[in-house]
């Protein structure tokens, strides 16, 4: 079993219109919900891949009921944990002349120490009966700045596989603990580090405590720093489309392959397949499972050598 978890999960609502013009009004075209917040995703596509997926995470409120009714058919299980507050809502506004999306993202509930508490004793409990464990997302009001620290060393001391998501401070912290794995974007691995060459900061990410580094550069594939070599996965050409959820699926390709055993080549293959056929998938967050399949075998694994 694959256990993710989703501090500050979220109803994801997707509106498209014609155009979005600043200071505009406008008709919405189209309107989706799905259950969101990185984990979440991650969840999804893992039960998409096969795999036995748990979720975890705080959900709470009218709108965590919607989330919950819309996750309760997917492969996923849930194993959330009920807090007073109201589940935050995403809104992703695709415009339809260019392409582009504007993502706000609400802050989420405020959780209190004991919702924190309870969440830690279902934490330990599904840490000791998973294969691996991804920790994704931003932190909702109330919860420590720590509190992915506290949970990479939980999952530590279980000696189960730790892959953390975020980014800030909560990412600073948590890498200190040790993860297994840190996959931040180029942009969060610049401010975490104060170097904008992705390499020198995934190289100064690795001596912070990650064992591993997986850097995504966007259309341009991923940089990987491991214990067992330096890769760049880029996928055959660039493609365009919605990048929401890219990330959440190159997590969890990485967690899958993880599990399957595959080497570091086959799990980087499998990240950014799976990352660009999510943006080529009309729904964010989902992914095209054709594009997918067409994609695995052409994606360059090539072990990167700096220039000098
Ligand atoms: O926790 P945050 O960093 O605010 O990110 C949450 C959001 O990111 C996404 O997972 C896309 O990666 C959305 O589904 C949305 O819920």
């Amino acid at each position: 079993m694959i256990l993710t978890v989703t501090l500050n999960t979220a109803l994801d609502v997707t509106y498209t219109v014609d155009a979005l013009v600043p200071h505009g009004s406008h008709r919405v075209g189209e309107v989706t919900e799905r259950p969101g917040g990185k984990g979440l995703n991650v969840a999804r596509v893992l039960g998409a891949l096969g795999h036995d997926a748990v979720v975890t995470g705080f959900v709470g409120g009218a709108t965590g009921d919607v989330l919950r009714g819309l996750l309760a058919p997917l492969p996923p299980r849930d194993a959330l944990v009920e807090v007073a507050g109201n589940t935050r809502r995403t809104l992703a506004i695709t415009d339809r002349s260019t392409g582009d999306t504007t993502q706000l993202n609400e802050p989420g509930p405020q959780v209190s120490s004991a919702e924190w508490a309870a969440f830690l004793r279902t934490y330990e409990e599904l840490v000791a009966g998973a294969d691996a464990v991804a920790l994704c997302g931003s932190l909702p009001p109330g919860i420590h700045v720590g509190a992915y620290a506290e949970l990479v060393r939980i999952a530590r001391s279980a000696a189960v596989p730790v892959l953390l998501d975020t980014s800030g401070e909560p990412l600073r912290r948590g890498i200190a603990a040790r993860p297994d794995l840190v996959k931040p974007n180029a942009e969060e691995l610049a401010r975490l580090t104060g170097s904008r060459d992705p390499l020198r900061a995934a190289g100064d990410a690795r001596r912070r405590g990650a064992h591993a580094v997986v850097a995504s550069l966007g259309p341009e594939g991923v940089l990987a720093l491991t214990p067992d070599g330096v890769w760049r996965a880029a996928p055959p050409a660039p493609v365009r489309g919605n990048p929401t959820g890219a990330g959440d699926s190159a997590v969890a390709g990485l967690l899958s392959a993880l599990a399957e055993g595959l080497d570091w080549p086959e799990r980087l293959a499998r990240a950014v397949a799976l990352s660009t056929a999510t943006v080529l998938a009309p729904t964010a967050g989902e992914f095209d499972a054709t594009a997918y399949a067409e994609l695995l075998p052409r994606v360059t694994v090539e072990p990167h050598t700096p220039t000098p």
